[in-house]
């Protein structure tokens, strides 16, 4: 029953190093390290300048003028008399500083529309794109020259303006990311978990966003220095204080006489430009072989479930039932007592032709210590039945009708803060691909301990000693080593124990599993099912199976609705159904795949009779 645990180091070496962090990547690429020193250094030496420097870098003394260096006059003095390793030093505060600020403002107006647009979409994302589209329209230098006949040459104002204007190259970029990782299923397995709106972002949407967002930058910032170098160079910018293009436009007027002048601003210029781009290069490098575990294409997920799925009836043509049997009586049962009861739910979509409803008028019940399977074909409507439950509906589908309560507590109409505390709590989801419902970003110990100081209240000792016994709980055979492991770090049968063991910790009242073997191997598929049935017996809670495999029914549910088309055809207890299918759709589904039709002895008995051992 317990599974061989994979050892952490069976992990390949190349991933454990890409499961560094970002300032362990940046220190274990030299190019990466050194650009960066070299920034800091010159971002040092500039904040610091009344401690490096002797002299004012504007006060003139035209006896001292165009002196070369010496001890007294490191780099010589200007056509002014002026030192010109202070005005190299001090230079950097507007230059530099303009430049950042510059990047503070796009990155702070571009990092944030990107994010919610992103992940909102929608009547926001269009909006944002539109403003985003009209200000890379705009001619930059034009609006900047217009700024400072207006406002004067105040660097600080035109380096804000510049800003606005860069955002939208931020904005495509973060919100290209986020609108992909936004469908991963570790996003919506936080959601299930009942986290917040920003914790999603901050935790598990800004991580993904992080890396690009510091090499773009880079890039950025050697256009910024660019621009305001530029505009100093050519006199636009406020000659009153020393900046590295300010002193570039002196050393031109005095080309012949001092060439020298023009040496120290352009190195100077050229250090940090270059360290820039070293630096940006070198990250992306570092980064660009980072493990990503992405939603698998629903092709993809189909190949592997029929892989895995070895008594996965073949899904008849629905063209063979366009006629339409009428569903059998009692399709549309709600047993008494139901913890989760759903009647006449309709989930629909917006098509060419008004909503299209998918789920089209389900009925169902379970009750406490009851497993009811959800089985038919692919795209007969299980998994929309069961997100309408867990209110996980994708971006454009809705409820468009019919009731579902959980515990007595009715769910259309929720507000979200009401359904965030019911999400693991009275409601938890086990999904179909494990790998990719956890965190690649986030060891394993964290992903189980945050949800459960939400949702419990715990502190982080408790939380912590909590998982960990749900770890030893599941099968675990090290919990410890588990709980520090990152999710590449262990099997797809440990990531499914480690999702079941979260999904059960707050001991939920109802607990949907869709298709939770599907993505695991045959022999490890047996002993998480086998885990499902104990835990389901221990806590007494309602289980829904979402299923296209006959042979998980037999083994493991008390009763079975049949989908076919978005509506239930058939509900029975699984002997009955099993021994008598009305439905021609269900005698086909059972003909088609199952080649022992016997349900399990112990499970020929009423749903509300006591199980006995001595069946088994
Ligand atoms: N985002 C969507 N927009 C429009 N229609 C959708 C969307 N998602 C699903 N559907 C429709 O809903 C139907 C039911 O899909 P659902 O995923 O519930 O099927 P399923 O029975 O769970 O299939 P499977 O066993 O292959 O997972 C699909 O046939 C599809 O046409």
């Amino acid at each position: 029953m317990t599974q061989a645990l994979e050892p952490a180091t069976a992990a390949p070496k190349s991933a454990s190093a890409q499961r560094q962090g970002l300032g362990s990547r940046i220190a274990s690429s030299p190019m990466a390290a050194i650009s960066l020193g070299v920034l800091a250094f010159i971002v040092l030496a500039v904040i610091l300048a009344p401690l490096l420097t002797r002299f004012d870098p504007s006060v003139s003394d035209i006896g001292q003028a165009l002196l070369g260096p010496s001890p007294e006059h490191w780099l010589g003095t200007d056509s002014a008399g002026r030192d010109v390793f202070s005005r190299i030093v001090y230079g950097g505060r507007i230059t530099l500083g303009g430049a950042a600020l510059a990047l503070i403002v796009a990155m702070a107006i571009g990092v944030t529309t990107g994010l919610f647009a992103g992940y909102f979409g929608g009547a926001l994302d269009s909006s944002v794109d539109w403003v985003s589209n009209l200000l890379i329209a705009l001619p930059n230098i034009m609006i900047l020259l217009a700024v400072r006949a207006a406002w004067g040459s105040n660097v600080w104002l035109s380096m804000t303006v510049f800003g606005v204007l860069m955002a939208p190259g931020f904005h495509r970029l973060v919100r290209a990311i986020v609108s992909g990782v936004r469908n991963e299923l570790y996003v919506d397995a936080a959601r299930v978990s009942g986290l917040s709106l920003t914790r999603i972002l901050g935790r598990h949407v800004l991580v993904a966003i992080r890396a690009p967002i510091i090499i773009y930058a880079a890039l950025a910032g050697v256009v910024v220095i660019g621009v305001q170098s530029g505009l100093d160079f050519l006199g636009l910018g406020d000659v009153t204080v020393p900046s590295w293009g300010t002193m570039l436009n002196e050393a031109l007027v005095n080309l012949y006489i001092a060439p020298g002048l023009m040496l120290w601003p352009g190195i100077a210029l050229g250090v940090v430009n270059a360290a820039l781009i070293i630096f940006g290069n070198s990250l992306r490098d570092a980064l660009e072989d980072r493990p990503r575990v992405r939603r698998r294409s629903t092709s993809s997920a189909k190949q592997s479930a029929k892989k895995n799925d070895a008594v996965t009836p073949a899904a008849p043509e629905p063209a063979a039932f366009a006629g339409g049997q009428s569903p059998v009586p009692g399709f549309d049962e709600v047993p008494d007592g139901s913890v989760l009861a759903v009647r006449g739910l309709r989930v629909g979509y917006p098509s060419a032709d008004g909503i299209k409803d998918v789920v089209n008028g389900v009925s169902l019940g379970v009750r406490r210590g009851e497993i009811l399977g959800l089985v038919g074909e692919s795209g007969s409507g299980k998994t929309q039945t069961a997100w309408a439950i867990l209110g996980l509906l994708p971006s454009g589908g809705r409820v468009t009708g019919g009731t579902i309560e959980i515990a007595g507590q009715s769910l259309p109409g929720l507000s979200k803060g009401a359904m965030r505390s019911m999400l693991g709590k009275k409601v938890a989801y086990i999904p179909q691909e494990p790998m990719s419902n956890l965190d690649p970003s986030f060891k394993i110990g964290f992903q189980l301990v945050e949800p459960l100081r939400k949702q419990l209240g715990l502190s982080a000792k408790d939380a912590k000693a909590k998982a960990l016994a749900m770890l030893d709980r599941v099968g675990i055979a090290d919990p410890q080593r588990t709980f520090d492991s990152y999710p590449h770090q262990i099997s797809g049968g440990m990531a499914q124990r480690v999702l079941i063991a979260g999904a059960v910790a707050c001991d939920p009242d109802v607990l949907i599993a869709d298709e939770p073997t599907t993505a695991l191997d045959v022999t490890v598929q047996a002993e998480v099912l086998d885990l499902l049935r104990e835990l389901q017996k221990e806590k007494d809670m309602a289980v829904v199976m979402v299923t296209h495999n006959f042979g998980v029914v037999a083994d493991l549910c008390d009763r079975v609705a049949v989908m076919k088309l978005g509506q239930i055809v058939e509900q029975n207890t699984v002997e009955v159904l099993f021994a008598n299918p009305q439905h021609p759709y269900t005698r086909m589904l059972l003909e088609a795949g199952l080649e022992d039709k016997t349900p399990r002895t112990r499970l020929l008995r009423p749903v509300d009779e006591p199980l006995q051992e001595a069946a088994l």
